[in-house]
């Protein structure tokens, strides 16, 4: 579990945090509930949800292909469209081949922008305690707008995979606890499914140690994450492929399935303590950090490493005599490229390649050589690397 440090960290494809890590949550699960106080009178709040529904029928492929819900059209437009169209694009394979399926579901929910749904000093509140959670939690400090979804009877997000969003997507539950549970639970619940399910990364390297003399069953294939209790938060890797299990039970919104989804992302590099300027580092500590980041880049290429994708957000400990104390992995989604990768390794873990695990060593090894400025405090800096 993260953090921990460089030299120990690992791929981590999924954190969950219990507990109350966004204040806010109940404030924001109120909103929702008062938004029903008076079911027979109309207001205009009352009309913000838009039903998300994206079939398998080829008229939805080729709404995308008019650039309807096309990822082209969201990047020249706003981030928030980037989202909207998100989902969809990331979903359908880049490969046009695929035509036709005649049916089924792949989207179907209602959802909304939550900087739309929300007052703005609520939804500016979630924004403060979403980046101060991603900043100590993930290391990640900014994200793309998020949306409030909703899953009554029959809602469901079918398979799908989010990989241009973020390093992390994250599924903060509004929904309250005990209003779910799986089925043939031992307890009654309002609603089954409305599970976040996603693919255990080892399937996705199946044939690499193949084990034929065992069957593999729906645990071994699936990682579950429950939609309760209330305020916890899932962070995943949204590269590798998962989907939200069709809600089935009831009808009643306010006793469904609330999320507030989104992607952390565009990572900078933060300080706190005494090296830091407000935000980043005063210039003279950022020199030592570039420095050392070059040297380890420097040292990556020298060892000629294969190829190794994802996101390492690192945090660095740094005393008042600037020498550094600590170098912990946040988030860790780093993988290497099995087609370069070998067959040398003798881990059995998929996550386990070496040069993910090399990288993480060299640059353990250049962070504690650098020798940063003296200050008043000691200084915690968080440094977001992208690998692609
Ligand atoms: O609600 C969830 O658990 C996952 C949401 C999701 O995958 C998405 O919004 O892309
Ligand atoms: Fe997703």
């Amino acid at each position: 579990l993260l953090p921990v440090d460089l030299g120990q960290s690992r791929y981590t494809h999924v954190q969950v945090f219990d507990g109350c890590e966004i204040g806010c949550a109940r404030e924001l699960r109120q909103v929702f509930e008062d938004r029903f106080d008076a079911p027979r009178s109309s207001h205009p709040e009352q009309y913000f949800w838009h039903p998300w529904h994206v079939t398998l029928r080829d008229e939805d492929f080729r709404a995308r292909d008019r650039g309807g819900s096309d990822a082209g059209e969201a990047e020249a437009s706003s981030l928030g469209t980037a989202v909207a169209a998100a989902g969809a694009f990331a979903a359908l394979s880049r490969n046009n081949s695929r035509r036709g399926t005649g049916a089924g579901t792949q989207y179907s929910l209602l959802r909304t922008p939550a900087a739309e749904y929300f007052e703005g000093e609520l939804f500016d509140k979630l924004c403060v305690e979403l980046a101060e959670f991603g900043r100590t939690r993930l290391g990640c400090d900014a994200f793309t707008p998020p949306w409030l979804a909703l899953y009554t009877d029959g809602a469901e997000m079918n398979w799908h995979t989010d990989a241009p969003h973020g390093p992390l997507a994250f599924v903060l539950s509004l929904t309250p606890t005990g209003t779910h549970a799986p089925p043939d639970a031992d307890h009654p619940s309002f609603f089954q499914g409305g599970e976040t399910l996603i693919l255990k990364p080892g399937v996705l390297d199946y044939w690499r140690r193949f084990d034929g003399s065992r069957g593999l069953e729906v645990d071994d294939i699936l990682e579950r994450h429950d939609p309760t209790p209330f305020g916890r938060i899932i962070c995943f890797d949204g590269r590798l492929p998962h989907r939200v299990s069709r809600v089935e039970g009831t009808r009643d919104p306010r006793r469904g399935r609330l999320v507030l989804t989104g992607w952390f992302s565009e990572p900078r590099t933060r300080a706190d303590g005494g090296l830091s300027d407000g935000e980043g580092l005063v210039p003279e500590a950022a020199r030592v950090l570039d420095k050392a980041l070059d040297d380890a880049f420097q040292a990556f290429e020298a060892c000629d490493l294969g190829r190794v994708v994802g996101f390492l957000a690192v945090r660095v400990l740094v005393s008042v005599q600037g020498a550094v104390q600590a170098s912990d992995a946040l988030c860790d989604t780093l993988l290497s490229d099995p087609a370069e990768r070998g067959d040398a390794e003798d881990d059995d873990d998929f996550a386990t390649a070496p040069p993910d695990i090399a990288v993480k060593t060299i640059l353990r090894a250049a962070l504690f050589e650098a020798t940063f400025p003296e200050a008043s405090e000691p200084t915690i800096i968080t440094v977001p690397l992208s690998f692609s």
